[in-house]
């Protein structure tokens, strides 16, 4: 069983070498833990996209049934299944982009910190083979927890020497908070969701998940009350959905939307296009705080510019001040994982 995987994936990599290029109509985008819940619907969404021509789907389990079931879809990209660390190498090499998606979820009553002692070996080994043998294509982390899985990558980068320090290409990916944020002030004020945007700044857990609406466009004003109940929903919507699916896992479809959404984004800045901003969680020289999101310019070579932390009004400073300790303590818990 597992050799005959093995070979078909081997066979596709080595023609996916063309494959690697920063047009968007030509982009290989690679998905580690494609078997899961986030995996699988992203994976969809980027079979979807026609920015997408080959999609390099790897997990530890099931993927080479994900990847048949995906490759009868009548899109352009070609889908190859990559099964087990020995074919991690395969599945990364010559990517663009690679998203992560692989890790344990959380049950209610667990905290995203109480991932960390699963997951942090997991998106440590996962980049160390994506530092040896992509290490300019960009990563975007979802596993949890984020606030420390990202400066675990980069110390791996840096052990592997594999790290620019010039260069930003390794994101946590915090779109879901800016899409909850969109989803929520639109629904309050009647607007098109299509049409808003709020950024979301800080970590990805808890206090450090800061919401900006007051630099949300179109503006948008609230009471004091409503934008402190507003400010605790965004907050808190992750374990809202934990505790609707009542042990079930986390936020799935709304978390592959939100990463579909980073990658579109991603491979628009790879191709070209300009004025592509996202808020995302990476390396900051912008705050206290050596990682922080803020919305970020993208480009060719990952992050084109940081755009730093907009105007705040007062509650929202004080958001980010609460933050500092909490997120400075995740980063810290990350950097020691790496340094034992
Ligand atoms: N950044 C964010 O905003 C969000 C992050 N998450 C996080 O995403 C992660 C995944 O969540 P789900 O997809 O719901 O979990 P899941 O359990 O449904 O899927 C995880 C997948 O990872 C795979 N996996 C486990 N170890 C692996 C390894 N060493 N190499 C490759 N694949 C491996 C599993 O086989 C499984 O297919 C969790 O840590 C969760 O907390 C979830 C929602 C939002
Ligand atoms: O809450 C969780 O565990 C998953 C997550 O990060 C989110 O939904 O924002």
């Amino acid at each position: 069983m597992f050799s005959r995987i093995a070979r078909p994936s081997l066979a596709v990599c080595s023609s996916a070498r063309n494959f690697s290029s920063s047009s968007q109509n030509n982009a290989k985008v690679a998905v580690l833990g494609a078997s899961g819940g986030i995996g699988q619907p992203l994976s969809l969404l980027l079979k979807n996209s026609h920015r997408v021509t080959h999609l390099s789907l790897y997990d530890v389990m099931h993927t080479p049934g994900v990847a048949a079931d995906l490759s009868h879809i009548s899109t352009k990209a070609k889908v190859t299944g990559h099964l087990g660390i020995d074919q991690l190498a395969d599945a990364v090499k010559d990517a663009d982009l690679i998203l992560i998606p692989a890790g344990v979820p959380r049950k209610p009553g667990m905290t995203r910190d109480d991932l960390f002692n699963t997951n942090a070996g997991i998106v440590r080994d996962l980049c160390e083979v994506c530092a040896e043998v992509c290490p300019d294509a960009i990563m975007g982390i979802i596993t949890n927890p984020v606030n420390p899985t990202v400066p675990i990558a980069e110390e791996v980068y840096k052990r592997k020497n594999a790290f620019n320090e010039n260069k930003i290409n390794i994101f946590g990916v915090t779109s879901l908070d800016v899409v909850r944020a969109n989803t929520f002030v639109a629904e309050l004020k009647g607007l098109d969701v299509d049409k808003i945007n709020v950024p979301v700044i800080g970590g990805h857990s808890g206090v450090t998940i800061i919401p900006l609406p007051s630099q949300a466009t179109p503006a948008v004003s609230f009471p004091q009350e409503d934008r402190t109940r507003l400010t605790e929903r965004i907050q808190n919507a992750g374990t809202e959905v934990v505790e609707a699916k009542a042990g079930a896992g986390s936020a799935t479809l709304s978390m592959a939307f939100a990463a579909a959404r980073f990658a579109y984004k991603v491979l628009d800045a790879l191709n070209g296009a300009d004025n592509k901003v996202e808020c995302a969680y990476v390396r900051s020289a912008k705050t206290p705080a050596a990682y922080f999101a803020t919305p970020l310019l993208l480009g060719k070579n990952g992050v084109e510019k940081n755009l730093g932390i907009p105007k705040t009004i007062e509650y929202e400073a004080q958001l980010i001040e609460n933050a500092m300790p909490e997120l400075q303590s995740n980063i810290k818990k990350g950097i020691d994982f790496m340094s034992k």
